[in-house]
């Protein structure tokens, strides 16, 4: 966890609203463990178990508000990538925008906090937010409610970035076998050779709904999803964003669920769709 959110979530007993990087944020310490909450976003930035290390990555250094923060769970709606056909930025509005919290119900084993934009986002698409968290579990969804007339589709991402010990030094399993557009050579389509090793830059769409695994030094994260048949894996290697410090470079690797070119999501007026991550630790007997 960067430094500055340590300070905070260590200043901070209960749940307050604070300040990070001239952002308000929502930041929560309890017995269970401790998050923070971009109000910019909905984005989550931090979250541990008490007594254990962030999960998520976050960089110490974003550029000035309203850019978008490199780290966290950013949202990607309501398109991932670039505007495909939208007028707007890459990976949509919704990570910029500024975001409400409708409701925090704590309770003695964790947390749920449920936000939705200040404005309209789409002229036809309205998204929410439901943060679940506690000391073995993480779950995010992002669930999307189709309130206009028309049919419409739409692509999006939970774009979580792991927090590891060395991103060149991890293993991804649960993609052998599946197909993915590879992003660095054309949107070329290849098929995953055995388990994923990152040792170097990567940006593929792997078509895929399993669950998996993420194994950094001693820890293994499970990660699971809903609604999602398309899962990125982002590391930019060495040619690094200007809003990642060189120190920073290994300390973090992307695994997305998404909803990408690959699976579309067609919805009729009146229904909604539930995209949702679920985090957890990988225990021997789990
Ligand atoms: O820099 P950002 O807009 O946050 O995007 C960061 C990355 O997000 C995804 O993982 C895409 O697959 C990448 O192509 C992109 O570079």
């Amino acid at each position: 966890m960067s430094d500055a959110l340590c300070t905070l979530v260590e200043a901070t007993h209960g749940q307050r609203d604070a300040d990070w990087c001239g952002r308000k944020v929502l930041v929560i310490n309890e017995g269970w463990g401790s998050l923070v909450i971009a109000y910019q976003g909905a984005q989550l930035l931090h979250f541990a178990p008490h007594g254990q290390q962030g999960w998520l990555w976050t960089t110490p250094t974003p550029k000035e508000a309203p850019d978008a923060i490199r780290g966290g769970i950013p949202l990607c709606w309501p398109w991932f990538g670039d505007a495909d056909g939208h007028e707007g930025p890459a990976h949509g509005t919704a990570r910029t925008a500024p975001w409400r919290i409708d409701a925090v119900d704590e309770h003695q084993e964790g947390v749920e906090v449920h936000l939705s934009p200040e404005q309209r986002l789409d002229p036809q698409l309205t998204p929410r937010v439901v943060i679940q968290a506690n000391a073995q579990r993480l779950n995010i969804e992002l669930i999307t409610e189709h309130t206009g007339d028309t049919p419409v589709s739409f692509t999006q991402a939970l774009h979580t970035y792991l927090a590891v010990d060395q991103s060149f030094e991890c293993r991804i399993s649960g993609l052998a076998g599946a197909r993915y557009l590879d992003k660095l050579d054309g949107l070329r389509e290849k098929d995953q050779q055995g388990e994923l090793g990152i040792r170097g830059a990567l940006d593929r769409i792997y078509h895929s709904s399993r669950p998996l695994l993420l194994e950094s030094g001693n820890t293994t994260r499970r990660l699971a999803k809903q609604g999602s048949d398309s899962s990125v894996i982002w590391h930019p290697g060495s040619a690094l964003p200007g809003d990642v410090p060189a120190e920073q470079a290994q300390r973090f690797v992307c695994i997305e669920a998404a909803c990408t070119q690959l699976d579309r999501v067609w919805l009729a007026p009146g229904s909604h769709h539930l995209l949702a991550q679920h985090l957890s630790l990988e225990t021997r007997d789990s």
